[in-house]
């Protein structure tokens, strides 16, 4: 008997980064939005604990211990008094290292696979604690549709999303290590006082309305000078899609995806296929949000 989990990746319409706390991490006011592309995790009873993957990016994806849905297949065993040996597929249509919690997306993914497989009933939030110790950005892995973030990211309140949002997310050439991008942002910001990291109202009002444009002229990201300065040929992209059309341009979370917000379904297949002709970036791919959550299929 297999189990196979659907779990979606994400973009980040407002990421308020406040300054480093003692133990490294940074207080955050992060506005999650599940994203329609997707991860497929598969766990079936096995000899012993392995991973798989299959995907464009397949080869970028630690199959060791170190990869997050192991990790979540461990934790939950432990936690159960039980054998963790099971073979984890992961079919990957999330791009690697690339902001939108693709590892994150597995995490959630093989944890639910998992409760599933050997039926723990476990609470769901049992499995969102299990989450938060995973990564910061795993229980809205598995919670999906939009929420704000707090703490370093784990503490989820759910929000209202009043329409559908179509997006076009361009890939980079390469990665960037999330770490990186947090030491970099404490670089630029040395010698400054920074503010305590806050929702913005309107934002969250653009997000209820379902209004693109107001979504637009609100959505930020304080990691994008950050992003930036380490991957300069971003400016090129962000600017290749505020050209063709789009109504806000922005790097993804720590990046180095970019992430187009579009009137409209036209409108994103317009954008897709001027990103696509600048040159500018890896792969492009259009998605709709929000999406659902980790959902057993
Ligand atoms: C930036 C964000 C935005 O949603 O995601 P990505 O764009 O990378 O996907 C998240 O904050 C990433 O969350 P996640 O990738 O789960 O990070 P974790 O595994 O918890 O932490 C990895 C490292 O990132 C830094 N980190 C992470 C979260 C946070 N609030 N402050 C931090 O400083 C720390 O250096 C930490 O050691
Ligand atoms: N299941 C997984 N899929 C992808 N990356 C993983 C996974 N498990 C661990 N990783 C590690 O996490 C790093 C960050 O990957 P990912 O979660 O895709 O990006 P991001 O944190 O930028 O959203 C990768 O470089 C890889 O080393």
């Amino acid at each position: 008997m297999s189990v196979t989990v659907r779990v979606p990746a994400k973009v980040n319409v407002q990421l308020s980064v406040g300054a480093a706390r003692p133990d490294g991490f940074h207080d955050l006011a992060n506005v999650f939005l599940a994203v329609g592309l997707h991860d497929e995790v598969t766990v079936t009873p096995a000899d012993s604990l392995r991973v798989t993957c299959e995907g464009p990016d397949a080869a970028e994806v630690p199959l060791d211990r170190t990869n997050l849905a192991a990790r979540a297949a461990l934790a939950l065993a432990a936690r159960d008094g039980r054998s963790p040996d099971v073979h984890i597929h992961i079919a990957k249509d999330i791009p690697v290292a690339g902001g939108m919690a693709g590892g994150s997306a597995d995490g959630a993914g093989a944890l639910l696979a998992c409760d599933t497989l050997w039926q723990t009933g476990t609470p769901h939030d049992e499995l969102l604690e299990i989450c938060a110790e995973l990564g910061s950005d795993v229980p809205f892995s598995l919670t999906g549709g939009a929420a704000l973030g707090t703490g370093r990211g784990e503490r989820l309140t759910r929000l209202d999303v009043g329409g559908v949002f179509h997006w076009v997310f361009a890939q980079a050439e390469g990665g960037l290590s999330t770490p990186a991008v947090y030491r970099e942002f404490d670089r630029l910001h040395e010698g400054h006082r920074i503010p305590e990291p806050l929702v913005s109202p309107l934002l969250l009002d653009a997000l209820a309305s379902g209004d693109p444009a107001a979504l637009a002229a609100t959505i930020g990201n304080d990691l994008q000078p950050a992003a930036l300065s380490l991957f300069p040929a971003l400016a090129d992209t962000l600017e290749a899609g505020t050209k063709a059309g789009a109504l806000a341009a922005l790097v993804s979370g720590s990046g180095p995806t970019t992430a187009f917000l579009t009137e409209d379904e036209p409108s994103a297949v317009a954008v897709a296929e001027a990103l696509t002709a600048s040159g500018s970036c890896r792969a492009v791919r259009t998605a709709t949000s929000p999406a659902a959550g980790a959902t057993v299929i």
